[in-house]
């Protein structure tokens, strides 16, 4: 029932016209992804979307301060944001970024794990599978400007698109640190950061929760490009032109070839991961960890 419930929400979002998005802000024109005129933003207040339709490109930007958390309502934006970017034939490339400064994303919503109804842990959980399926197999280029630290659910995001570039600064740290906070990178996240560097030091990685700081990300290979932190737009931008240089059905038909088998893995056992992972966060050990953790963010200032 919580299943269908969280079918149903992301469904119904998904399906609702662009226009009517209660938070949507159509239509309004700023200044340029990459420079000159006749860009559009669109979008919702937690992800912004500027788009050059002269160059083929979008730039998505994540919006929800303080640490761009991914609320379920994030999630949702950002799914229903690239559905229509893919759609609209205008568009071949997208470039992933934040607007809050020094944070790509804190990744999961933890308040979004913790103390809730089993309902509302599927519905979430969905959500979380659908942003990954969706970029993951998405048919733009799609290129992470990671400009802030990146934990966890910020690194994942990031390990989906087709190239990260990481801006230069020692506090811009990025990986999988499940293991730290007492939970387990499900084996999703872990496939994707194999696909992307290897199994050993994936295993090293997530077993110890590593958070590479730029030189040791990009020796990893854990991103692609480390850029002075002025430039980070500037360089996704720069690949991007390589990237679109590639004709799109050649480019895409590899990118399906080197990805679906992956995919395909939580595709064909969505509802099992659902039910697997309502177990695993419903523990009160894994409760009691979501919170010691959350409260020692909270603390931190005081
Ligand atoms: C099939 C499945 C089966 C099994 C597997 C099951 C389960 C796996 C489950 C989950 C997987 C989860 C992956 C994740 O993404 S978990 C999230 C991991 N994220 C982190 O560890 C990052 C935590 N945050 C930080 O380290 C820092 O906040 C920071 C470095 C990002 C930024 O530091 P700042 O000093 O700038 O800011 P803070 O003062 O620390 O934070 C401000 C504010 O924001 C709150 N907050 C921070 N991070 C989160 C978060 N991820 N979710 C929710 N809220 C967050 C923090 O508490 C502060 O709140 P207050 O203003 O004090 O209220």
């Amino acid at each position: 029932m919580a299943l269908m419930v969280g079918a149903r929400v992301l469904a119904r979002n998904l399906l609702r016209p662009w226009s009517r998005l209660p938070d949507a802000v159509p239509g309004r024109t700023g200044p340029a992804a990459g420079g000159g005129d006749g860009v559009r933003c669109f979008g919702s207040p937690r992800v912004l979307v500027e788009t050059d339709p002269a160059k083929g490109v979008a730039v998505i930007k994540l919006k929800n301060p303080p640490v761009n958390s991914l609320s379920l309502e994030v999630l949702t934006e950002f799914v229903i944001s690239l559905e229509k970017l893919e759609n609209d034939k205008t568009f071949r490339g997208v470039i992933v970024t934040s607007d809050c400064p020094g944070i790509f994303s804190a990744g999961l919503d933890l308040t979004e794990m913790c103390g809730k109804s089993q309902a509302h842990y599927a519905e979430y959980w969905r959500a979380v599978q659908e942003l990954w399926l969706r970029l993951y197999l998405s048919n733009l280029v799609v290129i992470a400007a990671i400009n802030g630290v990146s934990p966890a659910g910020g690194c994942l995001i990031s390990l989906t698109c087709d190239y990260r570039v990481l801006a230069d600064n020692p506090k811009y740290s990025i990986g999988l640190n499940e293991t730290l906070l007492g939970i387990v990178a499900p084996s999703w996240f872990k496939d994707t950061l194999v696909n992307t560097v290897g199994h050993r030091t994936a295993e090293r990685a997530l077993q110890l929760g590593l958070l590479f700081p730029p030189a040791e990300a990009l020796r990893v290979g854990i991103v692609d490009q480390v850029v002075p932190e002025d430039q980070v737009h500037s360089a996704a931008l720069s690949v991007m032109a390589r990237w679109l240089a590639i004709p799109d059905h050649a480019r895409q038909l590899t990118k399906n070839l080197m990805r679906k088998p992956t995919a395909d893995r939580l595709v064909k056992q969505r509802d099992a991961d659902i039910q697997y992972f309502l177990q695993f966060i419903s523990r009160d050990s894994i409760q009691k960890s979501l919170r010691v953790y959350l409260d020692k963010l909270r603390q931190k200032k005081g």
